[in-house]
C-alpha cells in the first residue's frame, strides 16, 4: 500500500471535487451583488454581468486576441496524490478551452492540514505541474496555505482569437448540443470515498478527468462554434440551464444518447450519488426549470451529478453536427456525441426523456 492510498486523500474531502461548488442558487445570488468597478473594467469583454466560464478581458493594442483569466480550486476527488494534482489543473484549465481558448500561464493555489505529510503535497503539484506542461502553460507562482481540508488548484492566464470565442449563449434554437465526455465522476468519486469502487471503474474515470479540453476547444475553433461551456459542479442539466438563461432559449436532452462512465449506473443504483448532485436535482425540480419527462430516479440524478474536469457541451449548427462529433472522436474525444438540442422557449428550462430506441 503506499503512502498516497493509507493517507486516503478523499476522507480529508467535506464535498468531494466539484461536488463541493457552492449550490448553483446561492453562488446566483452572490454574483447579483457584485459589480465590475475601476478604470481597467473598460477593457472587460466578458466580466460579471453576465459571468461566464471564464473572464476576458481585452488588452490596449491588441486587435485579433483577448487574455482569458480564470481561478479554479477543488478538495480531493481520488486518494492517488498525483491523479489529483493531474485532475485538479486539468479542471482549472478547462475554463480557459471552455472559452475557446488556451492557456499560457498559471498559479499554484494550495491549501493543506498541518497533520497531512508534505510529501503527498509534493506529489499533488507534481501532477499539475505535468498536466500544465502537456497543456503548453508555464507554472509562474502560486500561494499556499494552511487548511483543514486539502485543496489544490490553479489561477490562469490565457489567451484567445476573438473570433473563436464561446459563449455560453452563443447557441441558437435548432444547434445541437454535443458533449465531449461521459458522466458520472462525481458518482465514482463519492464511491471512492465509502471504499465502493473497483480498480476498473476508478481507472476509467481517473482517464476522463485527467484528459484536458484541449481538443474539443481546437475542434469548437475549427468549426466556428461560438456556443459553449464545460460541464463540471452543476452537473449536465445545471450547465445546460446556465447556457439556455445565457441565449434566452430552451433545451431538450436525449438521456440515451448521454455517454455514462463504465459502472456508474450500478454505482448510482447502490447509492453513491453525492450530496451535491442530489441538491442540484431537488433545486432544478423545486424551481421547474427541469422536466425530467420518462426518466427513472437515478437516471435524473445522472444528469446533475457534479463533474469533475468535465467535458465541454457545445451548440453546433444541425448541419455541420456530424462532422464535429467526427472530429472531436479522431482526435481522441471517444465518446463524444450528440445529447440534445435547444429550442424556442422559456430561458433556461430544460426537459429530458429517455427516447425507446
Ligand atoms: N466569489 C466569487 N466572486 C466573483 N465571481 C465569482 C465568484 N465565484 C464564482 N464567480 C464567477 O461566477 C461564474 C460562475 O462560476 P462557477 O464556479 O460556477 O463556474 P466556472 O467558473 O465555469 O467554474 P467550473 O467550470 O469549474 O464550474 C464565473 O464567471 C466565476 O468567475
Ligand atoms: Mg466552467
Amino acid at each position: 500500500m503506499s503512502s498516497a492510498t493509507a493517507a486516503r486523500l478523499t476522507q480529508y474531502s467535506p464535498g468531494g471535487g466539484c461536488a463541493c461548488k457552492m449550490p448553483q442558487g446561492v453562488l446566483a445570488d452572490l454574483l447579483s451583488g457584485l459589480r465590475s468597478t475601476g478604470a481597467a473594467s473598460a477593457g472587460l469583454r466578458v466580466g460579471l454581468d453576465p459571468a461566464d466560464d471564464a473572464a476576458i478581458y481585452d488588452l490596449a493594442g491588441l486587435t485579433d486576441r483577448s487574455l482569458v483569466l480564470t481561478c479554479d480550486f477543488i478538495t480531493p476527488v481520488v486518494d492517488e496524490p498525483r491523479d489529483w494534482g493531474r485532475i485538479a489543473a486539468a479542471n482549472a484549465l478547462s475554463d480557459v478551452y471552455a472559452m475557446g481558448g488556451r492557456p499560457l500561464l498559471a498559479l499554484n493555489l494550495v491549501g493543506w492540514p498541518g497533520t497531512l505529510d508534505p510529501g503527498l503535497l509534493g506529489q499533488v503539484v507534481a501532477g499539475g505541474a505535468e498536466t500544465l506542461g502537456a497543456a503548453g502553460a508555464a507554472l509562474a507562482g502560486g500561494h499556499s496555505i494552511s487548511d483543514p481540508a486539502p485543496k489544490y488548484g490553479l489561477a490562469v492566464v490565457g489567451e484567445v482569437p476573438r473570433s473563436a470565442i464561446l459563449r455560453k449563449g452563443g447557441g441558437k434554437p435548432g444547434d445541437l448540443l454535443v458533449l465531449t465526455k461521459a458522466l458520472g465522476v462525481g458518482v465514482v468519486s463519492t464511491a471512492i470515498k465509502r471504499g465502493g469502487a473497483d480498480s476498473a471503474v476508478v481507472a476509467a474515470a481517473v482517464r476522463s478527468m485527467c484528459r484536458l479540453n484541449a481538443d474539443a476547444a481546437a475542434t469548437a475553433s475549427r468549426f466556428g462554434l461560438s456556443g459553449g461551456t464545460d460541464v463540471t459542479g452543476f452537473g449536465l442539466i445545471g450547465h445546460l440551464h446556465e447556457m439556455g438563461v445565457a441565449g434566452g432559449v430552451s433545451a431538450r436532452i436525449d438521456a440515451g444518447a448521454v455517454p455514462l462512465l463504465p459502472g456508474v449506473r450500478e454505482l448510482v443504483a447502490r447509492g453513491f450519488g453525492p450530496d451535491g448532485s442530489r441538491v442540484t436535482l431537488r433545486t432544478a425540480l423545486d424551481r421547474g426549470w427541469f422536466r425530467p419527462g420518462n426518466l427513472d430516479a437515478d437516471m435524473r440524478l445522472l444528469l446533475a451529478d457534479a463533474q469533475t474536469s468535465g467535458g465541454l457541451l457545445l451548440a453546433v449548427p444541425p448541419a455541420t453536427a456530424d462532422d464535429v462529433v467526427a472530429d472531436l472522436r479522431r482526435k481522441g474525444e471517444v465518446v463524444a456525441s450528440v445529447v440534445g438540442e435547444l429550442v424556442e422557449g422559456s430561458p433556461g428550462l430544460v426537459s429530458a426523456e429517455a427516447v425507446p430506441r
